[in-house]
């Protein structure tokens, strides 16, 4: 849903300040239409495709706070941001327990309904972005991996998705955490619900908990409206936690009561909500180390952790790098509405002797950046060397003497995060596998009695290192 150019319901029944917002909404790229009292408001939402509703409290016949209540009943993800010029702290209160997404005291100033409205939509677009694990006429998975590893998450997923237990995913950065917990949510029974995800570390310090518990007017110095944090949008749903290990100490006091009490209060407020919703919770860090450190509560951790799901880094699982590559391409290919490059098999090999520092969010954006460059063309071996600015020799060094050498050198300039004997280990392995493949003229059963391992090992690296004849590699 764009937040430019959305489609917004006005429901006032005082003509000329109708007719001036309609303007400013208009001029800021809505489309607006008007209802000028609550019945017909309701009805218009119930019939047509709005993404937001700004509704006057004091109307004649039902006014503003009913409007809200039939709305939140039937479209809960629908936001409502309610006005009046006549302000209690109760009505504004009432307005927020029951759902309204803000509320404004006229006058109001443009840039501040503009404001309220563009987070709004924000919010409710973030909640509402589907959550597809499949996709396509072909039934294409959305979450890519056919490594053991990953077919063991997929799994796990199952089996927490339709529980309540809180979910902690841990993983490297751009492994998929968020997509997962994505996941866990579609496949919950609260999947018609908002999914509402907070990255912890992108939230300036002095933020965080007012973003996820909100705040009443005047709470402190900035709070210039009132504000629903997090825990209130994602009621009935998922809230998902990213970066969790970066909340500071004192935050994590507060998120810890929360949970236990499972009752939130705005940062000022008084009045609390009772929470019904499912907690998921991701982190790059080492969160055990931490509380040795002193640097995250142990007790917390015991609120977050009712199942574990870890996610392996890219490098673990080479053999997910063609799927995942050739998923991009497809993807990307689509989005850009130009047809999909082939790529070349020595160019696949490049890819997977990489040590993806960044995971599947750095080979989504490599392959981007190779689509792009290829022009239609193939993509090419030495196009994806040149772009991840890996020396021809580095990891297709002859000798031995030369692979550890140049393993060393790449660990030494920081270019081998998963440590230099993981990497030697395994480009000599590859290159066991494929000489011996060779030698045996493909007869897979001779490189199991050679190698001194079982035919389904042998089958399992040479599907990982992607040695198996052509005409299986394809989808
Ligand atoms: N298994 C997968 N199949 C398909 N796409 C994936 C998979 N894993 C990750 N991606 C894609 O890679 C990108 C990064 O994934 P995501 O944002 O979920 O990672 P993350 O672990 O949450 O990252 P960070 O720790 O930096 O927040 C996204 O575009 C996501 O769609």
């Amino acid at each position: 849903m764009p937040e430019q150019g959305a489609r917004l319901l006005l429901i006032d029944d005082d003509d000329d300040f109708a007719s001036s917002l309609l303007t400013v909404l208009e001029t800021s790229g809505h489309q607006v239409r008007r209802a000028s009292d609550g019945t017909t408001g309701v009805q218009m939402a119930m019939t047509e495709a709005f993404d937001l509703v700004i509704c006057d409290i004091r109307m004649p016949g039902i006014g503003g706070m009913e409007v809200l209540q039939r709305l939140h009943a039937a479209k809960p993800r629908l936001p409502v941001i309610l006005m009046t010029a006549f302000s209690t702290t109760e009505r504004a209160i009432e307005s927020m327990k029951a759902g309204a997404f803000d509320y404004l005291l006229k006058p109001f100033d443009p840039p501040e309904m503009l404001r309220v409205v563009e987070r709004a939509l924000h919010v409710s677009s973030a909640a509402a972005r589907p959550v597809p694990l499949r996709e396509g006429e072909a039934g294409k998975a959305a979450l890519i991996g056919r490594s053991r590893a990953m077919q063991e998450v997929f799994k796990q997923l199952g089996s927490y998705a339709a529980t309540p237990v809180p979910v902690l995913i841990l993983g490297e950065t751009g492994t998929g955490k968020e997509l997962v917990a994505r996941a866990l949510h579609l496949h919950s029974r609260r999947a018609e619900q908002p999914f509402v995800a907070v990255n912890c570390a992108a939230i300036p310090e002095n933020l965080i908990e007012s973003e996820l518990f909100g705040h009443e007017k005047g709470a402190f110095t900035h709070a210039v409206a009132r504000r629903a944090g997090s825990f209130e949008q994602a009621q009935g749903g998922t809230l998902f936690l990213d970066e969790i290990g970066d909340i500071p100490p004192a935050v994590q006091a507060k998120l810890l009561r929360v949970l236990q009490e499972r009752r939130v209060r705005r940062v000022g407020g008084s009045q609390e909500l009772e929470l019904d919703m499912r907690i998921i919770t991701a982190t790059h860090r080492d969160l055990s180390a931490m509380i040795k450190k002193g640097e995250f509560r142990e007790d917390l951790l015991y609120r977050l952790n009712g199942a574990v799901l870890r996610l392996p880094p890219l490098r673990e699982r080479a053999e997910d790098i063609t799927p995942l590559a050739r998923h991009f391409l497809a993807k990307v290919a689509g989005q850009l509405g130009i047809a999909e490059p082939a790529i070349e098999r020595e160019a696949l090999e490049v890819l997977k002797q990489h040590r993806w520092p960044g995971n599947v969010r750095e080979l989504e954006n490599v392959t981007r950046t190779l689509l792009i460059e290829a022009r239609g063309f193939s993509i090419s071996a030495e196009m994806v060397r040149t772009l991840l600015g890996t020396p021809q020799n580095e990891m297709t060094a002859t000798t031995v003497d030369g692979l550890v050498e140049s393993c060393l050198n790449a660990a030494r300039a920081g270019a081998m995060p998963g440590g230099a004997l993981n990497a030697a280990t395994e480009a000599l392995e590859q290159k066991l596998y494929a000489a011996a493949l060779k030698m045996a003229a493909g007869n897979q059963s001779q490189v199991a009695e050679w190698l001194g391992v079982s035919r389904v090992t042998v089958r399992e690296k040479l599907d990982r290192y992607d040695l198996l004849p052509k005409r299986t590699l394809k989808k």
